[in-house]
């Protein structure tokens, strides 16, 4: 939790000033920031018990979304992110959504599910019901492999299944429902479908074969609610044109894939600078925007209110921990979960989802107004003025020389290096 996430002036800030804001508002130790320079951060012995085959890290900037209010609390946000324009479209339209209490979440808690697939079942129907009356004694026994969940109010807590026809016959599709508190928790529902797998094949009188969790996690949705007020998006019609844009992305499939692009461009950042695990969230997503119908569509909506502010909502499954994977091992996801200030990984889940909603209608916003080139290519300039090999001393002259041409491209910026150098 942060004192305030509106920090005036941050974005002019030098690195170092950055790092003691951040500090000062989330009661971080000022030393703790370290780990976010190259050397601080996760070193090459620590990447070589993590993975296979290690050769070294990549590297990928961190920097914090500010304005951010979810349930009444302020956060600052770090994302970690390639991709210009990102974090600072989160925090504007953050503020955007400040005026009117921010973001509001509900959740489901944090509820995961694993499949076990039974194959050449001679009845699947009465083997259905020979499960479901097993049911007690397969629950005791996947809860009796993780006491430690069980004690934290984790555990079993359904069996549903489900008879599934298939181009290799009919299936018996097993679900362990379990709540796995702050976990992920793959490893762990894994670990009980695997256990329990040959005690329902058995009853089945089947054999297993896949047992492992799905990542379509719609028993583990966050949903998020935000005000964006109509003069700081820029007037009615804006609004208009916003509410026009959403609706096209929920008729439109080709549009749908690139405005649910732009809300992963927000949660995929928080998800990774929190060492959690982006694929999995990506196909939660994915498979969350496909409708009852089969059809793909907008995760978000977005609407008039009666007053002419828009309301925007996001729901997505959230599969996100604060135990387990790299979240405890990676030296800089412990300190964002510290500036985060969450105790929870459902806490943690909330946030990413508001993120998710304020970067989709930072980018509605620009593409209902001005077009996206103006803020994300004046922001990439950066990054072709860099590539084009300026120095920190003429990276800005550079920057504002392609955005004052309107031409910000590599050779561009190569001429007016050459012109400077030269000291025409
Ligand atoms: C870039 C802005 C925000 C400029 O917008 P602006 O109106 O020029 O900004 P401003 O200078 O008036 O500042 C307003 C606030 O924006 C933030 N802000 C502003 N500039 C910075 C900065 N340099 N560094 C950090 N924060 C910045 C900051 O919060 C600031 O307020 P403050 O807190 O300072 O009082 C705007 O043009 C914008 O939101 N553009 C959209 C950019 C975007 O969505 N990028 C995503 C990449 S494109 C993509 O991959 C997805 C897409 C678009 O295809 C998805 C889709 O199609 O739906
Ligand atoms: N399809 C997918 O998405 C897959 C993902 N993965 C990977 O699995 C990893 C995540 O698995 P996950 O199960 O979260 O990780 P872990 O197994 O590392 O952590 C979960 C375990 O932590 C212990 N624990 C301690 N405190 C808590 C608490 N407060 N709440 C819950 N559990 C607690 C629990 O048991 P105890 O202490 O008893 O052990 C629990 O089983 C990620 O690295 C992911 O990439 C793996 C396979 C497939």
């Amino acid at each position: 939790m942060s004192t305030t996430s509106r920090l005036s002036g941050f974005k002019d800030s030098t690195i170092a000033q950055r790092r003691e804001t951040v500090a000062a508002n989330s009661g971080v130790d000022p030393a703790e920031m370290g780990v976010f320079d190259p050397a601080g951060g996760l070193g090459v012995e620590s990447a070589n018990h993590m993975v296979e085959n290690v050769i070294g890290t990549l590297a990928v900037p961190v920097g914090v979304a500010t304005n951010f209010t979810v349930n009444g609390i302020d956060r600052l946000v770090p994302m970690a992110t390639e991709e210009p324009s990102v974090i600072a479209a989160a925090s504007n339209a953050a503020r955007m959504a400040r005026v009117h209490g921010g973001f509001h979440t509900s959740h489901t808690g944090p509820v995961m599910q694993a499949q076990v697939q039974l194959l050449d079942v001679a009845d699947p129907e009465a083997a259905r019901l020979r499960i479901l009356e097993a049911a007690p004694e397969i629950i005791a026994a996947a809860d009796s492999l993780d006491p430690m969940l069980v004690e934290f109010g984790g555990g079993v807590r359904d069996l549903t299944v489900r008879i599934l026809p298939t181009r290799a016959g009919t299936h018996v599709v097993v679900h362990l429902v379990v709540d796995v508190r702050d976990a992920m928790g793959a490893n762990a529902v894994n670990t009980m479908a695997e256990s329990v797998a040959p005690r329902l094949a058995e009853i089945a009188g089947g054999r297993p074969l896949l047992r492992i969790l799905t990542n379509k996690a719609d028993l583990r949705v966050v949903r998020a609610r935000a005000v964006f007020d109509k003069d700081l998006l820029g007037g009615a019609e804006v609004v208009d044109n916003i509410v026009a844009a959403s609706a096209f992305a929920e008729a439109d499939p080709y549009r749908a894939a690139t405005h649910n692009k732009g809300i992963m461009n927000g949660i995929t950042a928080v998800v990774l600078a929190t060492g959690n695990d982006t694929r999995a969230v990506e196909a939660g997503c994915h498979s969350h925007a496909v409708g009852s119908d089969g059809r793909y569509t907008a995760l978000s909506h977005f609407e008039k209110t009666p007053d002419g502010n828009l309301s925007g909502v996001l729901e997505t499954p959230m599969a996100v921990g604060l135990v387990g994977g790299a979240t405890k091992v990676h030296p800089v996801a412990r300190t964002t979960i510290k500036i985060l200030g969450v105790e929870t990984a459902t806490e943690l889940a909330e946030i990413i989802t508001a993120v998710g909603l304020a970067q989709n209608l930072g980018a509605c916003r620009a593409l209902a107004a001005e077009g996206i080139q103006r803020g994300h290519m004046s922001l990439h300039a950066r990054t072709i003025a860099a590539t084009a090999g300026a120095t920190s001393s003429e990276l800005d002259l550079v920057v504002r020389r392609l955005v004052d041409d309107s031409n910000i491209r590599a050779e561009h910026a190569q001429e007016i290096l050459a012109e400077l150098r030269s000291g025409r």
